[in-house]
C-alpha cells in the first residue's frame, strides 16, 4: 500500500519512550508520516536491531518498520529536541521512567499511551505526569489499537484525549494517515480509564473462549462488561458517553475478541486450566489486566460499586474458585435493567 506522508503539514521531532510492541508501532506510524522519530529502549541489542535491520526482534519480529526510526538507550539524547513525547511503558514502571526522564520532559507535549493503573496509588498515567512534572501539556492516547495490526497497516482508529485542544489537533495531524485515523475527546479520565478497564474483561473473554462459549454468551459478556466498566468509571467522575466511543466499546470489542490481545491470551490459558504464573510466563509480555483487576476490585469494594464480573474474575484468579460454579451463581442473581444511563 502507498503511504501518503502527512498531507505536507509541519514535520515534528517525536520521542517515543518504550521499545515494546506499542512503542515500536507508534514509531512506525510517525516515521511513515515523515516525522523525525527517536525511540528510547533499554536493550542495546534491540537498539541495534532497530537501527540496522529496522526490526524489533523481540516484540515484532515479523515486521520491518520505517528505516528512518532511530533507536537509542540514551533517554536524555532521545528527548533533547523532541516537540512531542509518546510514552509506551507498562503502568508499573511508568513513574520510574518519568522520573528518569525528569527535566527533559518539562515544557513538552507528553502523551501517555499506557493502559493501566499504578499499583498502590490507583493513579492513572496522566495523574502521574501531573504529579511528577511542573509544566507539561498532557494527553492520553487510547483505542482499539492492537500493535501487530498497526504495523501490518490495517485500517485503524484511535482517540487522543486532552483538555488542551491544540495538543489534540497536533497529535491528530502528526499521526493521521491513510491507515490511521485519530479522533479527539476532552474526557481524559474516561478515555484513560476505559483503556485500563477493558483489559480485565479481555481476560474474562479469553477464559470464555477457551471454554467454548457461543455467540450469545460472547455478546452478553461484552455488553455487560461495558455496563460494568462505565458504572465504575462514572462513579469516579468519567463521562458515560466516552464509553460509547472508540476508547470504550471500540477497544472492548477488539480486545475481547482477538487472540492478538495479551490479556485475552492470559484468559485463554487460564480457561485451559493453567495457573496465572504459567499463563503469564507463556505470554512473556505485559498483560496489564491482572494488576488492573486487583486495583479495581479493591476500589469497587471501597466505593460500593456493583461489579459482578470483576468480582467473579478476582475469585477465579486469586481465590481459586471454579469458573462454572461462578457463572451459574451470576446467572441466578437478581435481574437488573438493561441500560443504566438512559437520557430520559
Ligand atoms: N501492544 C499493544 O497492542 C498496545 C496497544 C495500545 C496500548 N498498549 C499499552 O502500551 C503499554 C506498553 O505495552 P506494550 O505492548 O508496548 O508492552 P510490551 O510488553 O510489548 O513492551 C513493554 C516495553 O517497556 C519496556 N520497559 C518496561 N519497564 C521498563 C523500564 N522500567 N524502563 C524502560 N523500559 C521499560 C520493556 O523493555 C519493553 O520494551 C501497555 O500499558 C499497553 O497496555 C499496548
Ligand atoms: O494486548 P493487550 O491485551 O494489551 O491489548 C492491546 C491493546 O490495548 C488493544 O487495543
Amino acid at each position: 500500500m502507498m503511504m501518503t506522508p502527512n498531507n505536507g503539514s509541519k514535520q515534528y521531532t517525536i520521542a517515543i519512550l518504550g521499545g515494546g510492541s506499542f512503542g515500536t508501532a507508534l514509531s512506525d506510524i510517525s516515521a511513515q508520516n515523515g516525522h523525525q522519530v527517536k525511540l528510547w529502549m533499554r536493550s542495546e541489542e534491540q537498539v541495534k536491531g532497530i537501527n540496522q535491520d529496522h526490526i524489533n526482534h523481540r516484540y515484532l519480529p515479523d515486521y520491518t518498520i520505517h528505516p528512518s526510526v532511530q533507536a537509542s538507550t540514551d533517554i536524555q539524547a532521545t528527548l533533547s529536541e523532541a516537540d512531542l513525547v509518546l510514552i509506551a511503558i507498562p503502568s508499573q514502571s511508568f513513574r520510574s521512567v518519568v522520573q528518569l526522564a525528569g527535566n527533559a520532559l518539562e515544557g513538552k507535549m507528553v502523551i501517555s499511551t499506557t493502559k493501566g493503573i499504578e499499583p498502590e496509588t490507583f493513579d492513572l498515567m496522566s495523574e502521574i505526569l501531573f504529579e511528577e512534572l511542573a509544566s507539561i501539556r498532557v494527553g492520553v492516547l487510547s483505542g482499539p489499537n492492537l500493535a501487530k495490526e498497526i504495523v501490518a497497516k490495517a485500517v485503524t482508529a484511535t482517540v487522543i484525549a486532552s483538555e488542551d485542544a491544540e495538543l489534540c489537533e497536533i497529535v491528530q495531524k502528526v499521526l493521521h494517515s491513510d491507515y490511521f485515523r485519530v479522533y479527539s475527546n476532552h474526557d481524559v479520565y474516561g478515555v484513560e480509564l476505559a483503556g485500563a478497564l477493558k483489559n480485565i474483561y479481555a481476560i474474562v473473554s479469553g477464559i470464555g473462549a477457551a471454554m467454548g462459549m457461543g455467540e450469545n454468551t460472547k455478546s452478553m459478556l461484552i455488553t455487560r462488561s461495558l455496563a460494568e466498566m462505565s458504572r465504575f468509571a462514572v462513579k469516579l467522575g468519567a463521562d458515560p458517553m466516552t464509553f460509547l466511543g472508540l476508547a470504550g466499546v471500540g477497544d472492548l470489542v477488539a480486545t475481547c475478541t482477538s487472540s492478538l490481545s495479551r490479556n485475552f491470551r492470559v484468559g485463554y490459558a487460564l480457561g485451559q486450566g493453567k495457573s496465572l504464573t504459567e499463563a503469564e510466563a507463556e505470554l512473556g509480555q505485559v498483560a496489564e489486566g491482572v494488576n488492573t483487576l486487583r486495583q479495581v476490585r479493591q476500589k469497587a469494594v471501597e466505593l460500593d460499586v456493583y461489579m459482578p464480573i470483576v468480582e467473579a474474575l478476582h475469585k477465579v484468579i486469586f481465590e481459586d474458585f471454579d469458573v462454572s460454579q461462578l457463572v451459574k451463581g451470576m446467572m441466578l442473581r437478581e435481574q437488573k435493567t438493561d441500560v443504566e444511563f438512559m437520557v430520559r
